[in-house]
């Protein structure tokens, strides 16, 4: 049984989802204001917040922040509207550890709640992954990027990954330590995007009891557990201007000093570092010291989205359907040419980590052998109509997305605005109405 708050201002809905995880042994706390959960966080003890994006007080962010600035480290899980899908996933960038879409399907949210739950000290994490979970693609681009991985590993230069959210930086951070001479030393992974601006001293170098309030014991940092190995810091850019200070001390002296401590501990730590933003812009604008970036960026590697990686698209949705007919217990052999049709022209702005949770989701939806296209969400499919229409403003389709458009606006107006009628008369459901009004930007 988990803990759990619910932050959700559709109070119908909410109650249906407490109802719901009560039914599944959860015990729920509900409130429909970011001030309120604030409060009820203060009070209570939380294994789990369940998050709308969009609240009347604010976005769900804002909690994640607020959690953060506390020092506590609770997993979060955003709920969002398909169209939000880059904020959910800017939001994992940030330490949520999952997002869901509404309209929300039960068997996936039990799904994410429990992974959350079982994930949850991942903000600092020494990982073991078997090479049979990841994959390398067989693309031009691909090989160019294991080319420059192969030349790199074996050296001791640091290196900065960049690429947008979800494009497998971090795997990436893994192979390069699993191809150099510290292979057989730790590998330890820190995402400086969830770490609270005074935790990320005492995580990287270690306290000493009493260094501050809550110092009720000496502390290791990561630094000293990453000794010999590698030390890969994800969200490099999040870290404060004093941390980065420290940091640089430690990459030119190899030396630390934990947090209250006189001691100088000496270190040998290979950097990896990770980051979605232009490093080198907020260089520029003095937020990240130039000095550093220097330092760490002996060598860059270029991560590229997975709207660009062409056939390998299909080399990871076949790896993820295994994945997750050995993790849900399926056995889905085939998509349908309608689904691998949609599948292939979605443009993926969450890169890896969107196609992961979008082939879960699927294979979770087929009980039998081939997943149709009714498993993937409707929103992908509008997604990628409104990519071709707007690629292509003069085509028919294009010309039919006007017709119909004008169609549904005019059918709202005669039956002011009574959705269930509209949809009646429109012959098609309420949730396409929604999904269609949502795209055309009607009221
Ligand atoms: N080569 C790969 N083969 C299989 N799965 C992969 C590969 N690379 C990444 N993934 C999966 O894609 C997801 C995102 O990867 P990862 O966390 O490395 O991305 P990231 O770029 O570090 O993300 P973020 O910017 O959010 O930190 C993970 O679930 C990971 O397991």
């Amino acid at each position: 049984m988990a803990r759990i708050l619910i932050l959700e201002d559709d109070t119908t809905f909410a109650q249906l989802l407490e109802g719901f995880l009560t039914k599944n042994g959860h015990n729920i706390t509900l409130v429909t204001h970011i001030k309120q959960s604030f409060k009820a966080i203060e009070r209570q003890d939380f294994d789990l917040l369940l998050i709308d994006y969009r609240l009347p007080d604010g976005v769900g962010l804002d909690v994640l922040s607020h959690i953060r600035e506390l020092g506590l480290a609770i997993p979060l899980i955003i709920m969002t509207s398909f169209n939000d899908v880059r904020t959910a996933v800017k939001s994992m960038q940030m330490g949520a550890f999952d997002y869901i879409t509404k309209p929300v399907n039960p068997d996936e949210l039990l799904m994410v709640i429990k992974n959350s739950l079982t994930k949850k000290d991942a903000a600092t994490a020494e990982i073991q992954v078997t090479e049979s979970d990841l994959i390398r693609g067989k693309s031009a681009i691909a090989d160019r990027l294991y080319e420059h991985i192969a030349l790199v590993a074996p050296t001791d230069m640091s290196v900065i990954i960049q690429g947008e959210s979800g494009t497998g930086k971090e795997f990436a951070a893994r192979t390069l330590h699993q191809e150099s001479k510290r292979a057989d030393k730790p590998f330890v992974a820190i995402d400086c995007g969830a770490l609270s601006k005074d935790l990320a001293a005492s995580e990287l170098f270690g306290h000493i009891k009493g260094a501050f309030t809550g110092a009720l014991n000496d502390k290791k940092g990561q630094f000293e557990a990453a000794d010999g190995g590698t030390l890969f810091l994800d969200e490099v850019g999040n870290l404060s201007y004093e941390v980065q200070i420290k940091l640089l001390r430690a990459l030119q002296e190899r030396v630390i000093q934990p947090l209250g401590s006189t001691k100088q501990i000496p270190v040998n730590v290979r950097i990896i570092t990770a980051t979605n933003d232009d490093l080198a812009g907020s260089m520029q604008h003095g937020e990240f010291r130039e000095d550093l970036y220097h330092r760490l960026n002996e060598f860059k590697i270029q991560l590229p989205p997975l709207r660009d990686r062409g056939s390998d698209i299909e080399l990871f949705i076949n790896h993820f359907i295994q994945l997750s007919n050995r993790d849900l217990g399926r056995n889905v052999k085939n998509i349908s040419a309608e689904a691998k049709s949609l599948l292939l022209n979605y443009d993926w702005p969450g890169n890896l980590r969107e196609l992961s949770n979008v082939i879960k989701r699927m294979v979770l939806l087929t009980p039998g052998e081939t997943a149709q296209i009714t498993a993937l969400p409707d929103e992908m499919t509008i997604a990628v109509q409104q990519q071709t229409s707007a690629g292509n403003p003069s085509d028919l389709k294009a010309l039919n997305e006007q017709n119909e458009k004008a169609l549904i606006a005019e059918t709202l107006i005669k039956v002011k605005h009574n959705k269930s009628k509209a949809a009646k008369i429109l012959n098609i459901d309420r949730k396409t109405l929604y999904a269609k009004m949502e795209r055309y930007g009607i009221e």
